[in-house]
C-alpha cells in the first residue's frame, strides 16, 4: 500500500491521471533482477502490488525474471561452483539442471502466486512455451548458454488479450529442441522489441547507472550508446551491468520507446517511474552510435 492517508492518495491519483491515460493499453515489460527478488527488505508482495496496480489502470505488464543469486544458492547447496565469462554463467548439463530448477521450480511460481494474491491473474511460462524464444548457443566455452535469435510473441499476445500477466523465465530453446540458459536482461530486451513494448523497465539493486561505481551520487539520468561504450571501456561499468546496459541499448535501438534502469529495492519505484513526474534511475536512449 503506497499510503493510507486519503488526502495524499487523492493527490497522487490526480498526478497519475495523465500517465494513466497516456499508457492505457501500452505493453510494459518489467524485468525483475534476481538481486531485487532476494532483497531482504523488499517483499515479493510489494513488487506484485505495483504490477497489479498498473494492470488495474489499463496497462499491459509483462514480467520477465532472472534469478542469478537463487541459482547460485541452489548450486552451492549441491556443491557446484558457479563460473562466469563476461557476466554470463558457464552452463554445463548439471548447471543447466540447476538453472531450470531455480527459475522454473522456485522463482517463477513465487512471482506468479504473489501476483495472484493481489488479484492479478498471472501465468508462468518460459521461452520454451509456444516456441516463444528460439535461441542459439553463444560459444563452446559457455556450454548451454543461448542468445535469443527469434521471438514468436503469439503466446504472450494471447495471454495479454485475456488480461493475464505473463511471467516469463529466461530460458530459450534451440532449433534442435535443446533448452538453453539465457541472460535475463537480454531476454527481456528481445521480448520488449518483439512485442513493440512502450516501456522496458529493469528493476535492479542500484539507483541506476553510476558514472563512478564507488560514488552513489554519480547517478547518470540519461545515457546513450557512445557514453555507455566509454564507461564500459574505462571499466566503470562492470559485471552484470555490462549485459544489462548492452541489452537496454539494444532495446532502445530496436524501437522500444522508453528504456529505464531503476532501483527495485526502493518501495514503489516502479509506480514513481510510471505514474509521476519524478525522474528516477537512468533512462537509456538509442542516440548516436
Ligand atoms: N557503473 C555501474 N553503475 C551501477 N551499477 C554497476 C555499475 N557497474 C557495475 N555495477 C553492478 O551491477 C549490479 C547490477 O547488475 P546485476 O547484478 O546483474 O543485477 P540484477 O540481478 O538486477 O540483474 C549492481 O549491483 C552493481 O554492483
Ligand atoms: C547465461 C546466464 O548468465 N544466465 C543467467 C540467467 C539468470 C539471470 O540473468 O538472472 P539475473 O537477472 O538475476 O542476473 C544466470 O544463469 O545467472
Amino acid at each position: 500500500m503506497i499510503t493510507s492517508d486519503p488526502q495524499l492518495r487523492a493527490r497522487m491519483l490526480l498526478e497519475a491521471l495523465p500517465y494513466i491515460r497516456r499508457f492505457h493499453g501500452a505493453v510494459i515489460v518489467i524485468k525483475y533482477g534476481g538481486n531485487v527478488l532476494s532483497d531482504a527488505d523488499r517483499s515479493l508482495t510489494e513488487l506484485a502490488e505495483d504490477v497489479a496496480l498498473i494492470r488495474s489502470v489499463g496497462m499491459r505488464p509483462v514480467v520477465v525474471h532472472g534469478g542469478g543469486p537463487q541459482i547460485d544458492e541452489l548450486a552451492d547447496r549441491l556443491a557446484l561452483r558457479p563460473a562466469f565469462i563476461d557476466g554470463l554463467r558457464v552452463t554445463d548439463a548439471e548447471m543447466l539442471a540447476v538453472v531450470r530448477m531455480a527459475l522454473l521450480g522456485t522463482v517463477n511460481p513465487a512471482i506468479v502466486t504473489a501476483l495472484g494474491s493481489q488479484g492479478a491473474p498471472a501465468v508462468g511460462l518460459s521461452g520454451m512455451d509456444g516456441s516463444l524464444a528460439v535461441a542459439s548457443r553463444v560459444s563452446p566455452e559457455l556450454g548451454y548458454v543461448g542468445a535469443v535469435s527469434t521471438v514468436n510473441p503469439q503466446v504472450l499476445t494471447d495471454l495479454l488479450a485475456t488480461s493475464a500477466i505473463p511471467v516469463v523465465a529466461s530460458l530459450g530453446v534451440d532449433v534442435s529442441g535443446q533448452i538453453l540458459n539465457v541472460n535475463a536482461d537480454s531476454f527481456a530486451a528481445a521480448l520488449a522489441v518483439a512485442l513493440k513494448a512502450t516501456k522496458l523497465i529493469f528493476l535492479t539493486n542500484v539507483a541506476g547507472l553510476l558514472e563512478h561505481l564507488d560514488d552513489p551520487g554519480s547517478l547518470i539520468a540519461e545515457v546513450d550508446v557512445a557514453h555507455a561504450q566509454r564507461l564500459i571501456e574505462s571499466g566503470q561499468i562492470r559485471g552484470g551491468m555490462i549485459p544489462k546496459v548492452t541489452a537496454a541499448l539494444g532495446a532502445a535501438l530496436g524501437g522500444v520507446e522508453r528504456v529505464h534502469l531503476i532501483d527495485g529495492t526502493v518501495p514503489h519505484s516502479l509506480l514513481l517511474e510510471l505514474l509521476t513526474d519524478e525522474g528516477v534511475g537512468t533512462m537509456i536512449v538509442g542516440g548516436t552510435q
